[in-house]
């Protein structure tokens, strides 16, 4: 893949209602980089760039009649693009990104062609990442393990300043170190990628954000310990969008150093989810459990203090590469235990209509009797599957009397009772404004923004929705059906 620099300027985009990617170009070079947009292979019609502001003194002429390397400065453009034909009146409201720290320079990752200019950027980029390398490489732990010092350190928030992602392979962030089952999913989703470990949730949203690495692999819910409410949160208060999901087979172990009986442990590390996914299994060893950030993580402890009554629940490849033994295989209740993940981008894709599409959309609702059920009813009158409903529907059914009705449906409802709690949005306009929701209703259903059925149910919704945002029309992870 050819890659586009683009200089000291802001790109943003977003999914409107009426399945248009549409967003802005910002900044001295957005020109250039708006005849780039309208270059690439995907989408495959050339997108409608359009001037919406400029701060130069003279009004931008329209894309096209304008020559890249203009002197403009601080110009925004708009553009929006479908892979049919164009319609107007789609919805206003992008949101920006932060703007880049001084002298760092973005990349445009899913662009195909190259700016003339190119040549001398590419080579500050390749140093740039080649600093991160630097960065991850030395900053290694001393684990016990004889290999472990070639694993890279989890990049935290003080990783940020001045670099960026570059170089053939697809960066990939996610959360947890080596050997988690999120690097597992990184991998599945995109082969031959290189994994980027990140301490934190938060750690992984900001290092796309801020061009340090290209995409994020992150879990979202599974089949047993229900879904991870930290990264539905963040996906709200981040620029992100979802570009796919991933279903992972989870299969947990009990790991503990070598010569260690499982009648020498009284505990055991793990990450929460995994912990809960092997409640009967541990409770039958009597073992008192400890959450901890990460499975491998867990193993990684294990393994570097040489506890000699302490096992973590982890997965194979965290044993490996923790030195650890397997004291026991697939401890987890459920045989079928999937986690779904969730890969994240900072340009949403175009959705299409060739293969199965789902759409995940957030909203929030002013309280009052049957306002769930006119919600969910959009997609019910258009045929449109929710997917599955999950146990946290009832935590709101005091507050939506109607309720029981909808329970037939195929419905994923994950309602986030806020208690007015102030939720720092990244809205559209970037201000990071505070906002006061009671309860926030994520839901994925199958059907793809290209779609006019879905367009009109969400257009529908949007009609009494006090906030709706789309965060990602995606293709269906089939492969474990
Ligand atoms: O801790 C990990 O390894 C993760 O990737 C998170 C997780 C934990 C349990 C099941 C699936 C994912």
């Amino acid at each position: 893949m050819t890659r586009v620099c683009a200089p000291h300027h802001d790109i943003f985009t977003r999914i409107s209602f009426d399945g248009h990617l549409y967003g802005y170009v910002r900044g001295p070079s957005a020109f250039s980089s708006a005849k780039t947009l309208q270059k690439l292979k995907n989408p495959p019609a050339a997108p409608l760039l359009c001037p919406l502001r400029s701060s130069a003194a003279s009004a931008p002429s329209p894309m096209g009649s304008s020559t890249a390397g203009s002197s403009l400065t601080h110009l925004q453009l708009r553009f929006v693009c479908k892979s049919s034909s164009m319609v107007h009146g789609h919805r206003p409201g992008t949101v920006s990104l932060p703007p880049a720290p001084c002298g760092t320079r973005r990349i445009f990752a899913s662009s195909a062609a190259s700016l003339p200019d190119d040549d001398g950027r590419k080579k500050s980029m390749k140093a740039r990442a080649l600093e991160l390398n630097r960065v991850l490489d030395e900053s290694a732990y001393e684990p016990s393990a004889k290999d472990m010092h070639s694993l890279p350190k989890p990049l935290s928030s003080a990783d940020y300043t001045n670099l960026i992602s570059d170089g053939p392979r697809l960066r990939v962030a996610y959360q947890g170190v080596p050997g988690a089952y999120s690097e597992a999913a990184a991998e599945k989703a995109y082969p031959n990628c290189e994994p980027v470990p990140c301490e934190q949730f938060d750690t992984a949203f900001e290092s796309v954000e801020r061009w340090l690495v290209d995409r994020a692999v992150l879990p979202i819910e599974n089949s047993l310990g229900g879904s991870i409410h930290r990264n539905y949160d963040l996906l709200l208060r981040h620029n992100l969008h979802i570009v796919g999901e991933v279903k992972l087979a989870v299969r947990h172990c009990l790991l503990a150093n070598h010569g260690l009986k499982v009648e020498d442990l009284t505990r055991v590390l793990s990450h929460p989810q995994a912990l809960a996914q092997c409640e009967h299994t541990l409770t039958k060893l009597g073992l008192v459990r400890e959450s901890v950030d990460d499975t491998a993580g867990a193993a990684q402890h294990v393994a570097f203090h040489k506890l000699k009554d302490t096992g973590a629940v982890a997965s194979t490849t965290a044993a490996k590469i923790y030195n650890l033994n397997i004291l026991a295989e697939d401890i987890q209740d459920d045989s079928d235990n999937v986690t779904r993940f969730l890969m994240l981008a900072r340009e949403p894709i175009i959705p299409g209509t060739e293969r199965p599409f789902k759409t995940s959309i957030v909203f929030s609702l002013e309280e009052g009797p049957g306002v769930l059920f006119k919600a969910l009813a959009v997609f019910a009158l258009r045929q449109i599957n929710l997917t599955k409903v999950s146990s946290l529907l009832f935590k709101c059914m005091h507050v939506f009397s109607t309720l029981n009705d909808l329970v037939y449906m195929l419905v994923q409802i994950e309602s986030r009772p806020l208690r007015r709690r102030n939720l720092r949005l990244s809205d559209d306009n970037n201000n990071g404004t505070p906002r006061f929701f009671d309860y926030l209703f994520y839901v994925d259903f199958e059907a793809s923004m290209a779609d006019k059925n879905a367009q009109n149910a969400l257009g529908h919704l949007n009609e009494f929705a006090t906030f709706l945002r789309v965060l990602g029309s995606y293709p269906v992870d089939t492969s474990m059906i």
